[in-house]
């Protein structure tokens, strides 16, 4: 069993998802979408460094596919030892080390062979390259939260463009400061854009666990809904934005990040934007008359207002 509320007719395994120890990797058999998913119920989807590894790639793997419109980032439950549910309860304290989140001896999923770059690694927070790639990736990924949000699994549902929640078992609890950690970047950062800054204040400095419902009122997730129909109506989502145009996707998502983004944000849209610049005959015209050694006729392209 994948989790109690996967429906295994939807889904097919992605080639090469069974080589995850930490996640599973699913795409739906009628939908253009992919669902990636923590595997380690036990421990409440916290992640470990090679968690991240898998995420990454998974992640990145659908940002390449050019058949798959949309993520949807959940969690497997529930767990075997006590039917707890989580989405994820961030860094694994226990590979926790003085500098980040540490590789064990056991964990064949560091790869950093050449000792030169054993010597320059310090603990992972590899995870923030996670939340770059979700920010940063052509097409929306909606956050499925069936139980606990916590720490770094909190910043990840923020980060996510959707954030839709099991009304009986999500649970949103920022517990960085009790651990001595902080986000002080887009978990932060964004979760006051979302909720406020008195609000997103109180969430960190307070510590309070937060329900479905609260979390909808207070702007940080989309919808709550019955627990068993979770990744169904997250399905229904996918359906419904991949059936749109994915160009005007991609820019609105851009255009979503971009007041927020700084340069960076100015810098991605742009790219796209340049992108369907080049699609035009006028860009074309441009690079034919340096590859034919002539001066450029643009007159025959109107000024447009
Ligand atoms: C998540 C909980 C609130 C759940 O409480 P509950 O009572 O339901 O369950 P248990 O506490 O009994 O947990 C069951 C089982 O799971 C293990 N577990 C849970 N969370 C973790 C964890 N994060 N690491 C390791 N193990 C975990 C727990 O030990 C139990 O296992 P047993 O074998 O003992 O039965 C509650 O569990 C909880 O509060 N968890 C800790 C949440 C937490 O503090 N997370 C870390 C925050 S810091 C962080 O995530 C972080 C990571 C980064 O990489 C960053 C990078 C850069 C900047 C900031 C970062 C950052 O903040």
């Amino acid at each position: 069993m994948v989790s109690e509320i996967f429906e295994t007719t939807r889904w097919e395994q992605v080639d090469g998802a069974d080589a995850f120890d930490d996640i599973t990797y699913h795409r739906a058999t009628d939908v253009p979408a992919v669902r990636i998913a923590f595997d380690r119920p036990e421990k409440r989807n916290a992640f470990r460094p090679g968690t991240v590894d898998e995420l990454y790639a998974a992640l990145d793997d659908a940002r390449k596919k050019a058949d798959v419109g949309c993520v949807l980032l959940t969690g497997n439950g529930p767990s075997d030892e006590d039917g707890g549910w989580a989405f994820c309860a961030g860094g694994d304290q226990s590979v926790r080390g003085e500098s980040g989140y540490e590789y064990r001896e056991d964990d064949d999923a560091d790869e950093a062979d050449d000792p030169l770059v054993r010597e320059a690694k310090a603990g992972r927070l590899h995870i923030l390259e996670v939340q770059r790639l979700i920010r940063f990736m052509p097409k929306p990924v909606i956050a499925v939260v069936p139980g606990w949000a916590v720490g770094g699994g909190h910043s990840l549902h923020v980060v996510c463009d959707l954030t839709l929640a099991s009304a009986e078992h999500a649970k949103f609890l920022q517990t960085d400061p009790d651990v001595a950690s902080f986000d002080g970047g887009f978990g932060s950062a964004y979760l006051a854009k979302q909720i406020g800054q008195k609000k997103a204040r109180e969430v960190f400095f307070r510590g309070k666990t937060y329900s479905a419902e609260e979390a909808v009122e207070m702007g940080m997730a989309n919808e709550s809904i019955p627990h068993e129909e979770l990744e169904e109506v997250a399905l229904e989502w996918a359906d419904e934005i991949t059936d749109k145009s994915p160009t005007a996707i991609r820019m609105l998502k851009y255009a979503f990040n971009m007041t927020d983004d700084g340069m960076v944000g100015q810098q991605v849209f742009a790219g796209e934007a340049t992108r369907l610049a080049y699609m035009t005959d006028e860009a074309q015209e441009g690079r034919d008359a340096f590859l034919e050694k002539r001066d450029p006729n643009f007159s025959q392209f109107p000024w447009h207002y």
